[in-house]
C-alpha cells in the first residue's frame, strides 16, 4: 500500500513522496505516544546555527536522511546538520528540510511538522541550495495535530492530504487550497515590539486599533510558536505572519532559515495564491547567500502583505 495517494504527484518524485509521507507517518506514530516513547523534547545539543537541538529534532533528522536514500536524492541538506550530505550519487534532486519545526512545542501538544523544499541538483552540493527560490521544483510541509496532513506544491497549486490514521496512508483532500485575499488574524511574536523596525510597529498598531483606526476593522491575533502550524492556519482560512528583523543581537535577519523554512513556505503560499516577502521584496526572487542564512519573513493574505510593504515605502 502507497503511503501517499500518487495521481497528482509528477512521476519522477514519487519515489520522494513515498519517502517522504512513510517517514511522516512514522514520525507522527511516535508523536502521537509523546512520553510513551521517550523523552522527545529532551535537549541532546545544539545544532550549527547554535539552537538546541532536542531529541525528537535528531531523531527525525535521521528518520528522513535513511528513508529519502535510493529516491533520486543526490544531495540533502537538514537545519540539524552542518553541511550538505550526499545520498544518491546519481540522483537528480537536492532536498532540503526543517525535520522537526516547533521544537519549543514537542513536550506540551501543540502541533509540529517537517517542512521541505526540493530543487533540481545542478554543480556541486551547496550552489544546489543557493539558488532563486523560485526554481524549486516542490515544497510541502507535514503538519503533526489533531490530523497529520500535507501541503505540497509541484508549481500547479497547493496540494492538501490527510493521512488517514486507518489505512496509514494520505489521501488528497483539496486540489487547489485558496488563500483568501483579506485577513482578520495576524501573527507576530509581541514579546520583541521593543525590538522592532518603524513598519512593523506602525503594522502592529494599525491591527490594533481595528475598527478605530486607518484600518476600519477588527484583528485578531493568534501566536502558535510552530512555523508549520502557523502557515496551516493561514492557507485555510486567511492571515498574516511576520518574523521581522529586530533589534536583537542575532536577529537582523528574522529568525526563520531561508532555505528550509522561508523559501518553501513562500513557494506553497504563493501557489494557493497568498503573497510571501521578507517585508518588501518577493521571497521567491531572492537567492540564499548560506545554507544557514536567516531571513526577515511576511508571508499570508495579499492585501495584508501589500500593505506591509506599503509601510516599509
Ligand atoms: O521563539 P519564537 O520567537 O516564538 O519563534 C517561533 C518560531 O521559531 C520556530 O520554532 C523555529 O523552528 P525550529 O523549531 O525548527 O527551530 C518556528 O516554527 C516559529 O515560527
Ligand atoms: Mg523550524
Ligand atoms: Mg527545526
Amino acid at each position: 500500500m502507497p503511503a501517499i495517494d500518487p495521481s497528482h504527484i509528477p512521476a519522477n518524485l514519487r519515489p520522494v513522496m513515498e519517502a517522504m509521507c512513510a517517514t511522516g507517518a512514522q514520525l507522527s506514530r511516535v508523536i502521537a505516544r509523546g512520553p510513551l516513547a521517550g523523552k522527545l523534547g529532551a535537549g541532546v545539543g545544539e545544532n550549527s546555527d547554535g539552537d538546541q537541538q532536542k531529541a525528537l529534532d535528531v531523531m527525525a533528522d535521521e528518520m528522513f536522511e535513511a528513508a529519502l536514500k535510493g529516491t533520486g536524492v543526490k544531495y540533502y541538506a537538514s537545519e540539524e546538520q552542518e553541511s550538505v550530505l550526499t545520498l544518491d550519487g546519481d540522483g537528480t534532486y537536492a532536498l532540503a528540510t526543517d525535520p522537526l519545526d516547533g521544537s519549543s512545542n514537542i513536550d506540551v501538544n501543540v502541533t509540529i511538522g517537517t517542512i521541505f523544499s526540493v530543487f533540481a541538483a545542478t554543480g556541486d552540493a551547496e550552489s544546489s541550495f543557493l539558488r532563486p527560490a523560485s526554481e524549486q521544483i516542490c515544497a510541502g510541509y507535514i503538519a503533526y495535530g489533531p490530523q497529520t496532513l500535507l501541503a505540497v506544491t509541484f508549481g500547479a497549486g497547493t496540494q492538501l492530504y490527510v493521512l488517514d490514521p486507518d489505512s496509514g496512508a494520505f489521501v488528497l483532500a483539496e486540489e487547489k487550497m485558496a488563500l483568501p485575499v483579506a485577513a482578520k488574524e495576524f501573527s507576530i511574536n509581541s514579546s520583541n515590539r521593543r525590538h522592532w523596525t518603524g513598519p512593523v510597529l506602525a503594522y502592529v498598531e494599525e491591527n490594533e486599533a481595528g475598527k478605530d483606526g486607518a484600518k476600519g476593522k477588527d484583528m485578531n491575533f493568534r501566536w502558535v510558536g510552530s512555523l508549520v502550524a502557523e502557515t496551516h492556519r493561514i492557507l485555510t482560512r486567511g492571515g498574516t505572519f511576520l518574523y521581522p528583523s529586530d533589534g536583537r543581537p542575532k536577529y537582523e535577519n528574522g529568525r526563520l532559515r531561508m532555505v528550509y523554512e522561508v523559501a518553501p513556505m513562500a513557494f506553497l503560499v504563493e501557489q494557493a495564491g497568498g503573497k510571501a516577502t521578507d517585508g518588501v521584496r518577493p521571497i521567491l526572487s531572492l537567492t540564499a547567500g548560506e545554507l544557514h542564512e536567516r531571513r526577515p519573513f511576511v508571508f499570508g493574505s495579499a492585501e495584508e502583505v501589500d500593505r506591509i510593504a506599503d509601510l516599509h515605502g
